[in-house]
């Protein structure tokens, strides 16, 4: 579904962010990316939908090469989840969630705002889906909680049943109860479709609850790459330079993941000093 192949970024200052990134993400995969601040997590995502050009190495979406003349076919197969949720504050949550349509649509419509009876019903089934109710739907989404808001940015990116959804760091600005329900959202609604996440989080043992696989950068490189229950204290060192507050939790029975690609027994990678 995903590929990247080789990437490596250096910004024009100089900063190189991802430092020769290979990975492949299957179809149906939760894939978290985790690491701390400035780790390449956000380069990385942004590199999945067009946003930042590779300055080595590449990327391709369900075996399109991501380059200028293929943008316009691979974005409306993406759908794209926010850390600020990124949301039309003024206009109703109907209208957000409708926004998510536009970019299959041709431009003359969508200047319009002429949607069809079908992306309406689809808005409002997907609003009810995310736990919204009917109230909700000509609410500003000023008027909402975070929670909220993000609920509604979840129910944007899944209007066009996307096959791949990219989430930066999508419950950063939230509480962890809320953090916990609407990455479990999340999870439900790719889980229900089929569709393949890729996540960037802070938090491992949120990463550890709901990832299928783990990839763990730091500085820019791969440090992990495998099962939640592969995670070693060893390893959240090398990312944080610090033990964990609390274990994290690893699947139990009837909770496995249900795919993952360790890159060797153990999904242990070279661990970078
Ligand atoms: N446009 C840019 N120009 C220069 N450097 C940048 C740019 N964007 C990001 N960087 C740098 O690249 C590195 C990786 O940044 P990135 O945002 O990908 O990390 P991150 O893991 O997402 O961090 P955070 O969790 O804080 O969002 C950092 O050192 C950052 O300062």
């Amino acid at each position: 579904m995903l590929n990247f192949d080789s990437v490596a970024m250096r910004y024009a200052d100089g900063t190189r962010a991802l430092d020769g990134v290979s990975l492949q993400v299957p179809a149906g995969q939760f894939c978290v990316v985790l690491g701390s601040s400035g780790a390449g997590k956000s380069t990385l995502l942004r590199m999945a939908n067009g946003l930042v050009k590779p300055t080595q190495g590449a990327v391709q979406v369900e075996g399109v090469q991501i380059a200028a003349a293929s943008l316009a076919r691979i974005r409306p197969r993406i759908g794209m989840i926010h850390q600020q949720f990124n949301l039309v504050l003024r206009s109703t949550v109907a209208a957000n969630v409708l926004a998510g349509a536009l970019p299959a649509m041709p431009t003359w419509r969508a200047l319009l705002g002429l949607f069809s009876d079908a992306q309406r019903s689809k808005a409002c089934a997907l609003i009810e889906s995310v736990g919204l109710q009917e109230q909700h739907l000509l609410r500003r989404v000023s008027e909402l909680s975070g929670g909220q808001q993000q609920r509604v940015g979840i129910a944007r990116a899944f209007m066009l049943d996307p096959p791949l959804v990219l989430a930066d760091e999508p419950v950063a600005s939230l509480d962890p109860q809320t953090s916990h329900d609407v990455l479990s959202l999340l999870r439900g609604q790719a889980r229900e479709r089929g569709t393949t996440v890729l996540c960037s989080l802070h938090q491992i043992e949120l990463a550890c609850e709901f990832a299928d696989r783990i990839v763990a950068l730091r500085q820019g490189a791969v440090v992990f790459d495998g099962a939640p229950e592969a995670f070693e204290p060893k390893v959240f060192d090398t990312i944080y330079g610090r033990a964990p507050a609390s274990a994290p939790q690893p699947y139990g029975p009837g909770n496995e993941p249900e795919a993952m690609l360790p890159l060797h027994a153990g999904g242990m990678l070279e661990l970078a000093q």
